[in-house]
C-alpha cells in the first residue's frame, strides 16, 4: 500500500546489495518513517523479537530471509548444516505466538532440502522467501475479495449508508507484506466505493492501533476514528458497530483465534450484542496440528515497561514517558484466545468458514 502516495511493501531486498534485507522500522511510526537494515541471522532475530517488524505474515517472511541470509552465513561455517539449524532455531525462539514464524522456517528447511551445495542453497533460499512473500501478497488480496462481499452485503442492508467496522491492533498491510488481513476487505471496499468507516482500537501497550492502523487508514483515504481500547462495547451497545474484523496470530484447527491482547474482549462484547464477529487469516496462521487454543497457544508476555510507559511525540521528539509509580509492578501478555464460539467467521484465502474443524477441513481438506 502507500505512504505519501508511494506503493510500498513492507519488506524488500536492497536494489544495490542482494544480501542486504531492508524493512520499514515499525517501532516509530508514524512519527518517522525509516528503513532498518537487516543482513545478519542475528540482525533478523532482533527485528523480529524487538518489533521493527511485526504482525503474524510479516514476522514469518522476515525469518524466510533470514533463512537465507543463515544460508550465506554457512557458506563460512566448518559446518554448515549444524549452522543452519542454529539459525532456524534462533528465530523461532524469537517470539512464541505467531505460528507464521514456525511455519516459514520450516517453509525453507522444506526448500532447502533439495539444494545440492551450499552455493546453490543460497539460491533456494532467495528463491523460497521471495515465492513466500508473494504467496503473501496474493493470499491477503483474496482475503480482501472475500471480505468485500461481507461488507457489501451490510452496504446493501443499509441502502447503501456507511458500514462501521470496528478493528484492533493492526492487522493492516502494516502486519503483511501488502493488503493485510483485516484492513484487505475495508480497503476493497473503500475501491469499490462502498461508504466504509473504522473505529481502530488504540490497542494498548504498545498501541499498534494508534500508531499503525491509523496510519495506514490515514495514508490510503479511509475514513476512521481512534478509540481507546474500552469504548467499543459501548459502540456495540448503541448500534454503532456493524462488524468487527481481526487479524491472528495464530487460529487452531477448531477455530480458536490467538490475536492480540483485548481482542477476546472485543469478541464477548459483538457475541453480546449480535454483532459480526470475523477474522481474516492466511493459511499460514492455521495451526492444523493444534486444538484447544485457549490451553495450548503460548502467550508472549513482554518486558513491564510497555505497560509502564506510553511514547509520544514531544516538541518533535519521540519520547516515553512514565505513567504509574516507578515501583509499580506491570503484567504484559501480549495476545489472548478467543473461543471458536464467539467467531462468525474466518475469511481465508480459499474463502469463508465457520471457526470450526468442519469448517476449516471444507477449505482446507488437504490438511485433515
Ligand atoms: C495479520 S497478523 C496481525 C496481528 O499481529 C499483531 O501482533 P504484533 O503486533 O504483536 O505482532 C496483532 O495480534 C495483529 O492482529
Amino acid at each position: 500500500m502507500n505512504i505519501n502516495g508511494k506503493h510500498h511493501h513492507t519488506i524488500w531486498v536492497s536494489e544495490i546489495n542482494e544480501k542486504l534485507i531492508q524493512v520499514f522500522d515499525q517501532r516509530y511510526f508514524p512519527h518517522k518513517v525509516e528503513v532498518f537494515d537487516i543482513s545478519t541471522t542475528d540482525e533478523a532475530a532482533f527485528a523480529i523479537k524487538e518489533m521493527v517488524v511485526r504482525g503474524a505474515p510479516l514476522i514469518g517472511v522476515t525469518a524466510a530471509y533470514g533463512m537465507y541470509l543463515g544460508c550465506i552465513e554457512a557458506l563460512t561455517q566448518s559446518n554448515p548444516d549444524e549452522y543452519l539449524k542454529q539459525v532456524a532455531s534462533k528465530l523461532n525462539a524469537t517470539r512464541p505466538t505467531a505460528v507464521n514464524l514456525s511455519w516459514a522456517v520450516n517453509e525453507m528447511e522444506l526448500a532447502l532440502k533439495n539444494a545440492s551445495d551450499t552455493d546453490e542453497r543460497v539460491r533456494v533460499a532467495l528463491k523460497r522467501a521471495h515465492e513466500i512473500k508473494q504467496e503473501d501478497i496474493d493470499i491477503c488480496f483474496n482475503i480482501g475479495q472475500y471480505g468485500l462481499k461481507l461488507i457489501q452485503e451490510i452496504s446493501k442492508k443499509k441502502n447503501g449508508k456507511r458500514v462501521n467496522i470496528l478493528t484492533h491492533c493492526n492487522a493492516g498491510w502494516l502486519a503483511t507484506i501488502d493488503w493485510g488481513t483485516a484492513t484487505s476487505p475495508i480497503y476493497q471496499a473503500q475501491q469499490a466505493g462502498i461508504d466504509v468507516h473504522v473505529w481502530v482500537d488504540e490497542t494498548r501497550p504498545r498501541n499498534q492501533g494508534a500508531n499503525l492502523t491509523a496510519f495506514e487508514l490515514n495514508q490510503q483515504g479511509v475514513q476512521h476514528t481512534l478509540i481507546n481500547d474500552n469504548t467499543g462495547g459501548h459502540l456495540m451497545q448503541h448500534g454503532m458497530v456493524d462488524m468487527v474484523i481481526v487479524g491472528t496470530d495464530r487460529t487452531t484447527r477448531n477455530g480458536d483465534v490467538a490475536n492480540k491482547i483485548g481482542t477476546y474482549l472485543k469478541a464477548l462484547a459483538a457475541h453480546d450484542n449480535n454483532v459480526p464477529f470475523y477474522v481474516g487469516l492466511p493459511s499460514s496462521t492455521l495451526d492444523f496440528d493444534m486444538v484447544d487454543g485457549v490451553k495450548n497457544i503460548p502467550i508472549e508476555t513482554r518486558d513491564e515497561n510497555e505497560v509502564k510507559y506510553i511514547q509520544g511525540k514531544v516538541d518533535g521528539e519521540i519520547k516515553s514517558v512514565l505513567i504509574c509509580p516507578e515501583t509499580t509492578p506491570a503484567a504484559n501478555y501480549g495476545f489472548d484466545v478467543t473461543p471458536a464460539k464467539y467467531v462468525t467467521g474466518l475469511i481465508t484465502e480459499r474463502g469463508i468458514c465457520e471457526a470450526s474443524e468442519k469448517g476449516i477441513q471444507q477449505l482446507f481438506p488437504e490438511k485433515f
